[in-house]
């Protein structure tokens, strides 16, 4: 049997959300472990005043593909974009372009989706759903397409305790919610949002439940595997220990926490936090694709791609790694932070709130007190503000626990060849948990803050004077609390008297002995 890099030689394979972080680690590791690919197509829009071309241009000259550049450095090349904006009629996409998609397509990997947790409920299902099954379509039109591989999430069946290898009944009929949803304006639909979602944190699970419905009606005419990776995070190894690109899940949360924004989060201390690093997530998808390819299953296979059944990592350790994070972030910290990282993760609603109050809202009350005085914008009470409503979105995930059957990822793997194993490895055995977090919390600072390394000590040296001020600031409160305390109360001035007194005698003692011993 072929293996995975000799299965893909040759084969034109389309992509869609390439922009997005996995999907451009699936076109790095692509063009890298499989350089005889004949050609990669991406479905790109334009955006921001950049055309598709620029876009891909410039995502091509990003670090990630370095050592693809290092190896072949015409590997532009095999890269093809195809303008498409997935929220349209049709995709988008040209007759010319759909007529050379259909012709030589043998491979599609559809990642991209809105994974915004705040989507209005219309837009993530005209990107989640609606533009997944009008794929489905394209796919079904392609006349060599031999796998289409969807990327889900472990989390769109979150409304189960545990969840199998399986695609759960929807929970609408998706055309029927498709129709309804036509005619209604933004309004009502909003209104309407909690109760359709039901059980379901958000529009973003709640629809990705959908589109795996959609995929899996077509398995009779089309090789579908469906990828749930659990929360994706920093790679592993590849192409760099730690590379990441996105304030999302947990990057916004170290990077907040390093710059000693964040100083207390709500957790389950005993629940799984189920992180995957995204080169295990790109090679399953690669590995899922060539089996997918080569076996043909009669039925759409799903891969929960998780690690909390085989090598968990949880909350409550964590919250112990998290001065293994911290000090990390102090060797290595990160520039111009507000205060010296220090975070921790309680179970416990009152004590985080609790903490908010002193750790997050006075200080950030005081800072915005110093601008105003300084004749600035007063903005951190502002920045705090979002970064609850942020957290307030993810407690729900980092205070619960999930139980996800990965069977086929292990028979994926006992179908790889001992090289494969090492090209395409996924096996979550082998991570490290306090080794990859600290990789991850320095690949926040360099991939996606773009801090230079070379910039650490003058940060060391802000994190010092942050130090002292914070031993100023609290000197002064504790003389301020004891003289208010002292003018009014004859018990806090004799206590004072007392230790003072007790201060003396140990000094007089002290001296008077080694007096003696010289
Ligand atoms: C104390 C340490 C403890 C460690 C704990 C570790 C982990 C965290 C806990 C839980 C993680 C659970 C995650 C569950 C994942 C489920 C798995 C999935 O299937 S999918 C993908 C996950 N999706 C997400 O993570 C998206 C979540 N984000 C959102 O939905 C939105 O971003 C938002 C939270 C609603 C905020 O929206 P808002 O409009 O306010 O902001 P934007 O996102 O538009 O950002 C605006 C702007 O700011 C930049 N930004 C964002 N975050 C930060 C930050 N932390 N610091 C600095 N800057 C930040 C962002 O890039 C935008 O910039 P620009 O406008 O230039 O693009
Ligand atoms: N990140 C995570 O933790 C997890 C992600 N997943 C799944 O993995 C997949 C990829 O996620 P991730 O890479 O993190 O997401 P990103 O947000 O980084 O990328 C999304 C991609 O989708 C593209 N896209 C969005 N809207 C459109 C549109 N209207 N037309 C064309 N393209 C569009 C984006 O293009 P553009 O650059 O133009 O915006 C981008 O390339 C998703 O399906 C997600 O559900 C699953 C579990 C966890």
């Amino acid at each position: 049997m072929a293996s995975i890099a000799e299965y893909y030689a040759g084969k034109n394979v389309l992509i869609t959300g390439a922009t997005g972080f996995m999907g451009k680690v699936l076109v790095e590791k692509l063009l890298r472990s499989c350089p005889e690919v004949k050609a990669l197509y991406l479905l790109v829009r334009p955006k921001a005043g950049q055309s598709m071309q620029q876009r891909v241009s410039d995502m091509m000259t990003c670090k990630l593909f370095d050592r693809v550049r290092e190896d072949n450095p015409d590997f532009h090349q095999k890269i093809i974009p195809i303008s498409s904006e997935l929220m349209q009629p049709g995709l988008a996409i040209s007759p010319e372009d759909v007529e050379k998609l259909t012709g030589c397509i043998d491979v599609v990997f559809h990642c991209a989706a809105t994974i915004r947790f705040d989507e209005p409920l219309k837009h993530a299902l005209q990107l989640n759903v609606i533009a997944t099954q009008q794929l489905v379509s394209l796919a079904k039109q392609m006349h060599h397409l031999e796998a289409f591989i969807h990327i889900s999430t472990a989390y769109a069946n979150c409304n189960r305790k545990h969840i199998d290898e399986v695609i759960y009944p929807p929970p609408v009929e998706p055309k029927k919610l498709i129709e309804s949803l036509e005619w209604m304006d933004d309004g009502i639909v909003r209104d309407i949002t909690p109760r359709l979602i039901g059980d379901r944190p958000n529009t973003y699970t709640y629809t990705k439940a959908l589109a795996e419905f959609v995929v899996q009606q077509e398995q009779d005419k089309l090789n579908i595997a469906i990828i749930r990776p659990s929360i994706v995070g920093a790679s592993w190894q590849e192409p760099f220990p730690g590379w990441i690109d996105n304030f999302n899940g947990p990057s916004g949360v170290f990077i907040a926490a390093g710059k000693g924004i964040l100083r207390t989060m709500r957790a389950n201390n005993d629940a799984v936090a189920d992180l995957i690093p995204v080169d295990m997530v790109i090679n399953l998808t690669l590995a899922a694709g060539w089996y997918t390819a080569v076996h043909r299953p009669k039925s759409a296979v799903v891969y929960n791609c998780t690690t909390g059944g085989i090598n968990p990592f949880h909350w409550g350790e964590i919250g112990r790694y998290i001065h293994h994070v911290m000090s990390s972030f102090k060797r290595n910290p990160l520039e111009q932070a507000f205060r010296r990282p220090n975070a921790n993760i309680t179970s416990n609603y009152l004590i985080n709130q609790y903490w908010i109050l002193v750790s997050h809202k006075f200080p950030a009350l005081i800072y915005d007190l110093f601008l105003r005085l300084s004749g600035q914008k007063p903005q951190m009470m502002r920045i705090f503000n979002r970064l609850h409503k942020a957290i307030s979105l993810l407690e729900y995930f980092s205070s619960q626990d999930w139980e996800w059957n990965s069977e086929n990822m292990n028979m994926l793997m006992s179908q790889l060849t001992p090289e494969d194993r090492k090209t395409f490895n996924f096996d979550v055995r082998q991570l490290n948990w306090p080794e990859y977090i600290e990789n991850y919390c320095i690949g926040t600072k360099k991939y996606v803050l773009n801090e230079d390394m070379s910039d650490i000590p003058a940060a060391r040296q802000h994190l010092r004077k942050l130090r002292n001020i914070r031993y100023t600031f609290n000197t002064l409160l504790v003389v301020f609390i004891w003289r208010v305390f002292i003018a009014r109360s004859q018990m806090a001035r004799n206590i004072w008297y007392f230790v003072v007194s007790l201060c003396f005698k140990f000094l007089s003692y002290f001296r008077a002995s080694s007096t003696i011993t010289n």
